[in-house]
């Protein structure tokens, strides 16, 4: 067991994976946008190049394989994997400046990072998003248009066996299939709706103040 939770103390973080192309960056925007105050994302590290939309610091920090490594071996790491031919990882400090915030963290991790952050003390909620077919994985991610043909046999010669994985038993906290993107929205906000209420609760007693009492005297 590696011990993480000494030095990132705060609300229990939640973990999104699932295959590339799965919808995880669609439902996580919508949330973050949606739940602002409640919910931070970790930024994690990769060595992968940016796309045209992505700003460094934002979706990842963009490092060289060497920076990375080096930070890996100084154990500033919670977990990290290869995938796709790029390295990624979560670094403690990403996870602590969402904590910091007072916002529930989220991490989207592939099934490598899955595996490795069970290995912690962290102790996340683990949701897993699924496409409602392999081909509709396939299309979604032609259709995103950020791949190469190498890039996509990558990711989809590991989807399969990530979302078996996925399924076995007791892996995962919740199971969303992405079909309909409302649909699957709705049903991520019921299952972080503890996690809402309280980081609502929360907001409102710090906001006025009073420890939940309205602050109007008489
Ligand atoms: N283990 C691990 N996986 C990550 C991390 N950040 C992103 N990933 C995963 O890496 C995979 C590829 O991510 P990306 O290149 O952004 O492609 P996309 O998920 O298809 O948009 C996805 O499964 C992500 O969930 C991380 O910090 N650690
Ligand atoms: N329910 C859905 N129906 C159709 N297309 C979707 C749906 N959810 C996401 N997409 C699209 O599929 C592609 C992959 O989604 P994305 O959120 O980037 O996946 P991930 O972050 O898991 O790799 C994007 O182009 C996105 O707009």
């Amino acid at each position: 067991m590696t011990h993480v939770k000494s030095i990132i103390a705060g609300p229990r973080p939640v973990v999104l994976a699932g295959p590339s192309g799965a919808g995880k960056s669609t439902l996580l925007q919508q949330l973050l946008k949606e739940y602002k105050d409640q919910f931070g994302f970790s930024v994690s590290h990769t060595t992968r190049n940016p796309r045209p939309q992505e700003e460094n610091g934002r979706e990842y920090h963009f490092v060289t394989r060497e920076l990375m490594k080096t930070a890996i071996e100084n154990g500033e790491f919670i977990e990290h994997a290869e995938f796709s031919g790029n390295l990624y990882g979560t670094s403690k400090k990403a996870v602590r400046e969402v904590q910091r915030a007072g916002r529930i963290c989220m991490l989207d991790i592939d099934m490598q990072g899955v595996r490795s952050v069970k290995k912690t003390d962290l102790n996340p909620k683990y949701i897993l998003i699924k496409p409602p077919s392999l081909a509709s994985l396939e299309e979604r991610l032609r259709g995103r248009g950020t791949e190469s043909e190498e890039s996509l046999s990558k990711r989809l010669g590991v989807a399969d066996e990530e979302m078996k994985y996925g399924e076995m038993a007791g892996v995962f906290d919740y199971v969303i299939i992405n079909d309909d993107v409302e649909k699957a929205y709705q049903e991520l906000t019921e299952a972080l709706s503890e996690e809402i209420k309280q980081a609502c609760k929360q907001k409102n007693t710090l906001s006025n103040g009073t420890g939940g009492h309205n602050g109007i005297k008489g």
